[in-house]
Protein backbone atom coordinates (compact mmCIF):
# COMPACT_ATOMS: atom_id res chain seq x y z
CA UNK A 1 0.00 0.00 0.00
CA UNK A 2 1.23 3.44 -0.66
CA UNK A 3 0.97 6.25 1.35
CA UNK A 4 -0.08 9.62 -0.08
CA UNK A 5 1.68 12.46 1.91
CA UNK A 6 -0.74 15.52 0.86
CA UNK A 7 1.14 18.77 0.17
CA UNK A 8 0.66 21.39 2.87
CA UNK A 9 -1.62 24.12 1.40
CA UNK A 10 -0.05 27.21 0.75
CA UNK A 11 -2.45 30.64 0.77
CA UNK A 12 -1.72 31.78 -2.51
CA UNK A 13 1.15 34.83 -3.39
CA UNK A 14 -0.42 37.34 -2.37
CA UNK A 15 -1.36 40.30 -5.32
CA UNK A 16 1.57 42.76 -5.87
CA UNK A 17 0.07 45.79 -4.46
CA UNK A 18 -3.73 45.52 -2.45
CA UNK A 19 -5.53 48.91 -1.88
CA UNK A 20 -8.61 48.91 -0.05
CA UNK A 21 -9.97 52.73 0.64
CA UNK A 22 -6.49 54.79 -0.11
CA UNK A 23 -7.04 58.09 0.23
CA UNK A 24 -4.39 60.51 0.66
CA UNK A 25 -4.26 64.25 1.51
CA UNK A 26 -1.44 66.56 0.00
CA UNK A 27 -1.66 70.17 1.46
CA UNK A 28 -5.11 70.90 2.72
CA UNK A 29 -6.42 68.94 -0.39
CA UNK A 30 -7.38 65.81 -1.19
CA UNK A 31 -5.57 64.38 -3.99
CA UNK A 32 -6.70 60.24 -4.27
CA UNK A 33 -10.57 59.53 -2.54
CA UNK A 34 -11.27 56.24 -1.72
CA UNK A 35 -9.38 53.75 -4.41
CA UNK A 36 -9.54 50.52 -4.28
CA UNK A 37 -7.48 48.17 -7.15
CA UNK A 38 -5.01 45.00 -7.01
CA UNK A 39 -1.96 45.13 -8.97
CA UNK A 40 -1.35 41.26 -9.92
CA UNK A 41 1.99 39.60 -9.93
CA UNK A 42 4.06 38.98 -12.92
CA UNK A 43 2.91 41.44 -15.31
CA UNK A 44 2.46 45.22 -16.61
CA UNK A 45 0.46 47.45 -15.21
CA UNK A 46 -0.34 50.83 -16.61
CA UNK A 47 -1.54 53.48 -14.34
CA UNK A 48 -3.06 55.77 -17.19
CA UNK A 49 -4.59 59.17 -16.48
CA UNK A 50 -4.38 63.20 -17.07
CA UNK A 51 -1.43 64.93 -15.53
CA UNK A 52 -3.02 65.93 -12.21
CA UNK A 53 -4.92 63.29 -12.21
CA UNK A 54 -2.48 61.53 -8.74
CA UNK A 55 -0.89 58.54 -10.57
CA UNK A 56 2.75 59.87 -9.04
CA UNK A 57 0.54 60.26 -4.90
CA UNK A 58 -0.07 57.19 -5.95
CA UNK A 59 3.28 55.25 -6.84
CA UNK A 60 4.82 57.71 -3.97
CA UNK A 61 2.37 55.85 -1.66
CA UNK A 62 3.10 52.41 -3.36
CA UNK A 63 6.30 52.68 -2.24
CA UNK A 64 5.95 54.29 0.87
CA UNK A 65 7.40 57.75 0.30
CA UNK A 66 4.05 59.75 0.48
CA UNK A 67 2.77 61.43 3.77
CA UNK A 68 -1.16 61.23 4.81
CA UNK A 69 -2.03 57.86 3.35
CA UNK A 70 -4.93 56.07 5.18
CA UNK A 71 -7.18 52.96 4.17
CA UNK A 72 -5.44 49.66 3.58
CA UNK A 73 -2.53 49.53 1.41
CA UNK A 74 -0.75 46.64 0.82
CA UNK A 75 2.33 45.95 -1.17
CA UNK A 76 4.16 42.22 -1.90
CA UNK A 77 2.25 41.06 1.28
CA UNK A 78 3.45 43.82 3.91
CA UNK A 79 2.31 47.68 4.83
CA UNK A 80 3.31 50.23 2.31
CA UNK A 81 6.66 51.47 3.52
CA UNK A 82 7.77 48.81 5.42
CA UNK A 83 11.47 48.72 5.92
CA UNK A 84 11.74 44.70 4.45
CA UNK A 85 10.29 46.01 1.31
CA UNK A 86 13.50 48.46 0.37
CA UNK A 87 15.24 46.23 -1.28
CA UNK A 88 12.12 44.08 -2.67
CA UNK A 89 11.34 47.34 -4.95
CA UNK A 90 12.73 49.54 -7.58
CA UNK A 91 11.42 53.10 -8.13
CA UNK A 92 12.01 55.62 -10.67
CA UNK A 93 10.90 58.93 -10.53
CA UNK A 94 10.13 61.25 -13.09
CA UNK A 95 13.41 63.29 -12.31
CA UNK A 96 16.30 61.15 -13.28
CA UNK A 97 17.75 60.41 -9.92
CA UNK A 98 21.82 60.00 -11.03
CA UNK A 99 25.51 62.41 -10.38
CA UNK A 100 26.39 64.09 -12.89
CA UNK A 101 30.00 64.38 -12.17
CA UNK A 102 30.33 60.25 -11.85
CA UNK A 103 30.34 57.86 -15.03
CA UNK A 104 27.39 55.87 -15.48
CA UNK A 105 29.37 52.97 -14.02
CA UNK A 106 30.63 54.88 -10.96
CA UNK A 107 26.69 56.01 -10.28
CA UNK A 108 25.69 52.01 -10.52
CA UNK A 109 29.02 50.59 -8.70
CA UNK A 110 28.13 53.71 -5.51
CA UNK A 111 23.97 52.65 -5.64
CA UNK A 112 24.86 48.93 -5.57
CA UNK A 113 27.03 49.81 -2.41
CA UNK A 114 24.58 51.50 -0.99
CA UNK A 115 21.95 48.47 -2.02
CA UNK A 116 23.73 45.51 -0.39
CA UNK A 117 27.23 47.06 1.53
CA UNK A 118 27.84 43.72 2.33
CA UNK A 119 28.01 42.00 -1.21
CA UNK A 120 30.96 40.76 -2.38
CA UNK A 121 32.79 43.61 -5.21
CA UNK A 122 33.00 40.65 -7.70
CA UNK A 123 29.29 40.09 -7.49
CA UNK A 124 28.76 43.59 -7.35
CA UNK A 125 30.27 44.15 -10.50
CA UNK A 126 28.43 41.48 -12.20
CA UNK A 127 25.22 43.22 -10.98
CA UNK A 128 26.31 46.54 -12.68
CA UNK A 129 27.32 45.03 -15.88
CA UNK A 130 24.12 43.10 -16.26
CA UNK A 131 22.06 46.04 -14.95
CA UNK A 132 23.66 48.00 -17.59
CA UNK A 133 23.34 45.06 -20.35
CA UNK A 134 19.39 45.60 -19.49
CA UNK A 135 19.12 49.30 -20.70
CA UNK A 136 21.42 49.24 -23.61
CA UNK A 137 23.97 51.66 -22.03
CA UNK A 138 27.51 49.05 -21.77
CA UNK A 139 28.81 51.55 -24.72
CA UNK A 140 28.00 54.27 -22.79
CA UNK A 141 29.26 52.93 -19.29
CA UNK A 142 32.08 54.90 -18.98
CA UNK A 143 31.24 58.24 -20.04
CA UNK A 144 30.17 61.22 -17.65
CA UNK A 145 26.26 61.20 -16.64
CA UNK A 146 26.02 64.85 -16.66
CA UNK A 147 27.24 64.43 -20.94
CA UNK A 148 24.23 61.86 -21.37
CA UNK A 149 21.16 62.85 -23.36
CA UNK A 150 17.60 62.99 -21.60
CA UNK A 151 16.75 59.27 -22.50
CA UNK A 152 20.22 58.19 -21.48
CA UNK A 153 20.08 59.92 -18.19
CA UNK A 154 16.48 58.21 -17.31
CA UNK A 155 18.24 54.90 -18.63
CA UNK A 156 20.64 55.25 -16.21
CA UNK A 157 17.90 55.59 -13.52
CA UNK A 158 16.53 52.85 -14.63
CA UNK A 159 19.34 50.63 -14.32
CA UNK A 160 19.66 51.81 -10.70
CA UNK A 161 16.23 50.66 -10.04
CA UNK A 162 17.24 47.03 -11.60
CA UNK A 163 20.36 46.75 -9.58
CA UNK A 164 18.88 44.53 -6.50
CA UNK A 165 16.74 42.22 -9.39
CA UNK A 166 13.09 44.32 -7.49
CA UNK A 167 9.96 42.12 -7.88
CA UNK A 168 8.48 45.00 -8.21
CA UNK A 169 9.30 48.15 -10.40
CA UNK A 170 7.37 51.60 -10.05
CA UNK A 171 8.05 53.44 -12.82
CA UNK A 172 6.66 57.35 -13.23
CA UNK A 173 6.67 58.00 -16.53
CA UNK A 174 9.94 56.03 -18.00
CA UNK A 175 9.46 56.74 -21.30
CA UNK A 176 8.70 60.88 -21.60
CA UNK A 177 11.39 62.25 -23.69
CA UNK A 178 12.26 59.31 -25.42
CA UNK A 179 11.97 58.36 -29.53
CA UNK A 180 10.00 55.57 -31.03
CA UNK A 181 13.24 53.27 -31.31
CA UNK A 182 13.85 54.11 -27.83
CA UNK A 183 10.61 53.50 -26.32
CA UNK A 184 10.01 50.40 -28.03
CA UNK A 185 13.07 49.05 -26.71
CA UNK A 186 12.20 50.30 -23.07
CA UNK A 187 8.90 48.29 -23.11
CA UNK A 188 10.29 45.36 -24.62
CA UNK A 189 12.19 45.50 -21.93
CA UNK A 190 9.69 45.91 -19.70
CA UNK A 191 8.23 42.75 -20.68
CA UNK A 192 11.13 40.61 -20.73
CA UNK A 193 11.64 41.35 -17.39
CA UNK A 194 8.02 40.38 -16.51
CA UNK A 195 8.11 37.44 -18.56
CA UNK A 196 11.56 35.90 -17.85
CA UNK A 197 12.26 37.35 -14.35
CA UNK A 198 8.37 36.91 -12.87
CA UNK A 199 8.89 40.80 -11.99
CA UNK A 200 5.49 42.78 -11.35
CA UNK A 201 5.82 46.25 -13.02
CA UNK A 202 3.22 49.58 -12.08
CA UNK A 203 4.06 52.05 -14.96
CA UNK A 204 2.34 55.40 -15.35
CA UNK A 205 2.11 57.35 -18.68
CA UNK A 206 -0.36 59.86 -20.09
CA UNK A 207 0.60 58.23 -23.87
CA UNK A 208 -2.20 56.21 -24.52
CA UNK A 209 -0.52 54.28 -27.36
CA UNK A 210 1.17 52.43 -24.38
CA UNK A 211 -1.46 51.58 -22.99
CA UNK A 212 -2.08 48.88 -25.52
CA UNK A 213 1.03 47.84 -24.24
CA UNK A 214 0.34 46.68 -20.89
CA UNK A 215 -1.20 43.41 -19.36
CA UNK A 216 -3.49 45.36 -17.20
CA UNK A 217 -4.56 48.86 -16.67
CA UNK A 218 -6.10 51.65 -14.06
CA UNK A 219 -7.57 54.64 -15.80
CA UNK A 220 -7.52 57.55 -13.20
CA UNK A 221 -9.28 60.93 -13.23
CA UNK A 222 -9.57 63.15 -10.61
CA UNK A 223 -7.75 61.28 -8.02
CA UNK A 224 -10.52 58.16 -8.65
CA UNK A 225 -9.84 55.00 -10.43
CA UNK A 226 -12.21 55.40 -13.67
CA UNK A 227 -11.61 51.87 -15.16
CA UNK A 228 -9.60 48.69 -14.20
CA UNK A 229 -9.29 46.15 -16.64
CA UNK A 230 -7.27 44.61 -19.89
CA UNK A 231 -6.94 46.81 -22.23
CA UNK A 232 -8.98 44.16 -24.32
CA UNK A 233 -11.98 44.09 -22.17
CA UNK A 234 -11.78 48.09 -21.54
CA UNK A 235 -12.46 48.27 -24.94
CA UNK A 236 -15.09 46.15 -25.24
CA UNK A 237 -16.98 47.27 -22.49
CA UNK A 238 -16.86 50.79 -23.85
CA UNK A 239 -17.86 49.56 -27.77
CA UNK A 240 -14.12 51.23 -28.60
CA UNK A 241 -11.70 50.24 -31.13
CA UNK A 242 -8.66 51.93 -28.97
CA UNK A 243 -7.70 52.60 -25.07
CA UNK A 244 -7.98 55.98 -25.89
CA UNK A 245 -11.51 56.06 -26.96
CA UNK A 246 -12.51 53.87 -24.32
CA UNK A 247 -10.91 56.37 -21.79
CA UNK A 248 -13.05 58.90 -23.59
CA UNK A 249 -15.92 57.55 -23.28
CA UNK A 250 -15.50 56.51 -19.60
CA UNK A 251 -14.59 60.22 -19.29
CA UNK A 252 -17.32 61.64 -20.95
CA UNK A 253 -19.57 59.06 -18.62
CA UNK A 254 -18.46 60.54 -15.44
CA UNK A 255 -18.47 63.82 -16.36
CA UNK A 256 -21.81 63.18 -17.03
CA UNK A 257 -22.75 61.77 -13.84
CA UNK A 258 -20.99 64.19 -11.64
CA UNK A 259 -23.40 67.00 -13.65
CA UNK A 260 -26.23 64.47 -13.12
CA UNK A 261 -25.74 64.61 -9.43
CA UNK A 262 -24.45 68.04 -9.12
CA UNK A 263 -27.79 69.09 -10.91
CA UNK A 264 -30.12 66.74 -8.49
CA UNK A 265 -28.46 68.19 -5.08
N1 LIG B 1 3.81 68.87 -3.05
C1 LIG B 1 2.51 69.01 -3.28
N2 LIG B 1 1.70 69.71 -2.43
C2 LIG B 1 0.39 69.84 -2.64
N3 LIG B 1 -0.25 69.32 -3.70
C3 LIG B 1 0.48 68.63 -4.59
C4 LIG B 1 1.90 68.44 -4.43
N4 LIG B 1 2.34 67.70 -5.48
C5 LIG B 1 1.27 67.44 -6.26
N5 LIG B 1 0.16 68.00 -5.72
C6 LIG B 1 -1.22 67.92 -6.26
O1 LIG B 1 -1.63 66.58 -6.20
C7 LIG B 1 -2.42 66.25 -7.34
C8 LIG B 1 -1.86 64.99 -7.97
O2 LIG B 1 -0.55 65.26 -8.45
P1 LIG B 1 0.34 64.11 -9.10
O3 LIG B 1 1.71 64.67 -9.29
O4 LIG B 1 0.20 62.89 -8.29
O5 LIG B 1 -0.39 63.92 -10.51
P2 LIG B 1 0.11 63.13 -11.81
O6 LIG B 1 -1.08 62.42 -12.34
O7 LIG B 1 1.30 62.31 -11.47
O8 LIG B 1 0.54 64.32 -12.77
P3 LIG B 1 1.65 64.35 -13.96
O9 LIG B 1 1.19 63.36 -15.00
O10 LIG B 1 1.59 65.76 -14.44
O11 LIG B 1 2.96 63.99 -13.33
C9 LIG B 1 -2.37 67.46 -8.28
O12 LIG B 1 -3.59 68.15 -8.14
C10 LIG B 1 -1.23 68.27 -7.75
O13 LIG B 1 -1.49 69.65 -7.92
Amino acid sequence: MMNYVSEPSRPPAPDAVHAENVTVARGPRTVLHHLGFTVPRGQITGLLGPSGCGKSTLMRSIVGTQAKVTGTLEVLGRPAGHPTLRSRIGYVTQAPSVYDDLTVRQNLDYFAAILDPGRATAERRQDVERALTDVDLTSRADALAGNLSGGQRSRVSLAVALLGTPELLVLDEPTVGLDPVLRRDLWNLFHDLAATRGATLLVSSHVMDEAERCHRLLLMRDGRILADGTPKALRTRTGTDTVEAAFLRLVDEATAEDRTKETTR
